[in-house]
C-alpha cells in the first residue's frame, strides 16, 4: 500500500500554519521582547510554561472550551492525552495554584510564547500565534484592574503601536440582571446573550417582553462616556444593581491618558469565555480585529477555594505582518583575509558581520549594505 503514496510535499505546511523568515522572525522576537521589558517594568517576573499539558488539566482551566476545541495527541511516554495549549492564561492559573500556589501576593507574572487552535476563526486563517501577557494574581480588585489596563496600554506603547482603543465589558452583565432585576426564563438566558451580542433590536423583541427588556443595553454601546450615561440610566431604572460596576469603570477609565480611545460595549462576550465582572479588548488603527483582550477571572485551587485574578494577552503577530519590530541593519561583508580585529570592533559597534567563506560569496547578494576595505567600510 504504501509503494502507491504519492510522494509528501516537503514544502508543505498545514492549513494555518507558516514560517517567520527574516527579517520578520527577528522583528518579531524583538517586539516581543519590547513588551516583555514594559511588562518587567512594573514588577511582572516572566514563567515559561510547556507547549503541551495533559488535556483534562488543561480544559479544566478553559472553562467553556471543549476537548473539540483542542489540537490533541496521545501521549506515547504516559499513555494519557495531551493537548497543545489554545492560551497561555491557563497555563499561569495552574502555576498560580500550585507551584507558586505559596508565594506572596498580589503575584505578578509574565509569559510569552506560541499557542494553537484547532480551527482559524473568520479574522484570522491563522491556528498559531503568538501571545504575550501579563497576570495579577490574588485580586481583580479597581485596583488591580486599574493596574492591568494601565501595564497592556504601556506594553502596547513599547511596541510602537498607536490609535489604541480599549473597549470596556461586563462579562457577567447579562446573568447579574437576569437573577435580579430583569428576570430572565433559563432558555432565554443565551438566545438574549446572542441578540444583545449581534445588536439585534429586532431579535430580542421577537423573544418576548422578558427580552425585549434588555433594549436598552444595546444603546449602552459606544463611546465611553455617552455610552456610561446609558448604563447609568439602566442601573437607576433597575434598582442599582450595577452601580459597583460603573464606578469601577469610571475608576479604571480615569487614568487613561486622552491619546486611548475608550469605549464601552457591556455585552460583548466574544472571546470572554472565563472573565468574570471587568472584560476589555484592545483593537488598534489599521488593524481588524482585536490586538489582544483581557479581564478578571477566577483561579481554582486544589483545596476547592477559587482566587480572584486579572490580567491581558496580546496577539502581536498582525503587527509583524505590518512591518513593526523591525529595524534597519547595518551590515558589513567581510572579504577573505580581512582585518579580524577590525571586524570584531565593528560587531562591538553594533554591526553585524556578513564573513566570505570563499571568493565565490557576494557580499551584496548574501544583503550586506558595506564591505569592509581593509579598516574601512564602503557601501555598496
Ligand atoms: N488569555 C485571554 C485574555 C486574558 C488574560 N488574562 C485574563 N484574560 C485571551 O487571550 O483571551
Amino acid at each position: 500500500m504504501s509503494a502507491s503514496l504519492p510522494p509528501p510535499d516537503m514544502g508543505l505546511l498545514p492549513e494555518g500554519l507558516s514560517d517567520r523568515l527574516p527579517p520578520q522572525a527577528e522583528a518579531s522576537a524583538r517586539l516581543v521582547r519590547h513588551v516583555l521589558d514594559s511588562v518587567a517594568s512594573f514588577g511582572y517576573a516572566r514563567v515559561m510554561p510547556p507547549m503541551a499539558e495533559f488535556e483534562d488539566s488543561l480544559l479544566a482551566r478553559l472553562q467553556s472550551a471543549s476537548a473539540q476545541d483542542l489540537m490533541r495527541a496521545t501521549d506515547p511516554a504516559s499513555g494519557r492525552m495531551l493537548a497543545l495549549r489554545p492560551d497561555i492564561t491557563a497555563q499561569v492559573s495552574r502555576i498560580a495554584a500550585t507551584r507558586l500556589g505559596k508565594a506572596a501576593r498580589p503575584l505578578r507574572l509574565s509569559y510569552a510564547g506560541q499557542v494553537l487552535k484547532l480551527r482559524a476563526d473568520q479574522l484570522r486563517p491563522e491556528r498559531e500565534e503568538t501571545q504575550l501577557g501579563a497576570e495579577l494574581i490574588g485580586t481583580d480588585s479597581d485596583a488591580a484592574a486599574t493596574e492591568i489596563v494601565g501595564v497592556a496600554i504601556a506594553a502596547l506603547k513599547a511596541a510602537g503601536v498607536t490609535g489604541i482603543t480599549i473597549d470596556f465589558t461586563l462579562p457577567g452583565l447579562v446573568d447579574t440582571l437576569a437573577t435580579g432585576p430583569m428576570p430572565l426564563s433559563p432558555d432565554l438566558i443565551e438566545p438574549v446573550r446572542a441578540r444583545l451580542d449581534a445588536k439585534d433590536a429586532g431579535g430580542l423583541v421577537a423573544l418576548g417582553p422578558q427580552a425585549a427588556a434588555y433594549m436598552p443595553l444595546i444603546e449602552a454601546a459606544g463611546p465611553f462616556h455617552p455610552a456610561m450615561e446609558r448604563l447609568e440610566a439602566i442601573d437607576a431604572a433597575t434598582g442599582g444593581v450595577l452601580t459597583g460596576r460603573i464606578a469601577a469603570l469610571r475608576a479604571i477609565a480615569k487614568p487613561i491618558g486622552w491619546d486611548i480611545t475608550l469605549t464601552l460595549d457591556p455585552t460583548e462576550r466574544h472571546g470572554f469565555e472565563y472573565q468574570s465582572w471587568f472584560g476589555f479588548s484592545i483593537f488598534a488603527e489599521g488593524f481588524v480585529g482585536e490586538l489582544g483582550r483581557g479581564g478578571g477571572y477566577a483561579i481554582e485551587h486544589k483545596d476547592g477555594h477559587s482566587e480572584p485574578a486579572i490580567g491581558f494577552s496580546l496577539y502581536p503577530d498582525p503587527l509583524i505582518d505590518a512591518g513593526f519590530g523591525a529595524e534597519e541593519a547595518q551590515s558589513v561583508f567581510l572579504p577573505l583575509g580581512h582585518n579580524e580585529s577590525r571586524a570584531a570592533a565593528l560587531r562591538a559597534e553594533g554591526w553585524r558581520t556578513v564573513t566570505a567563506l570563499s571568493d565565490a560569496d557576494d557580499g551584496r547578494a548574501l544583503g550586506c549594505t558595506h564591505w569592509l576595505d581593509a579598516a574601512e567600510t564602503i557601501a555598496y
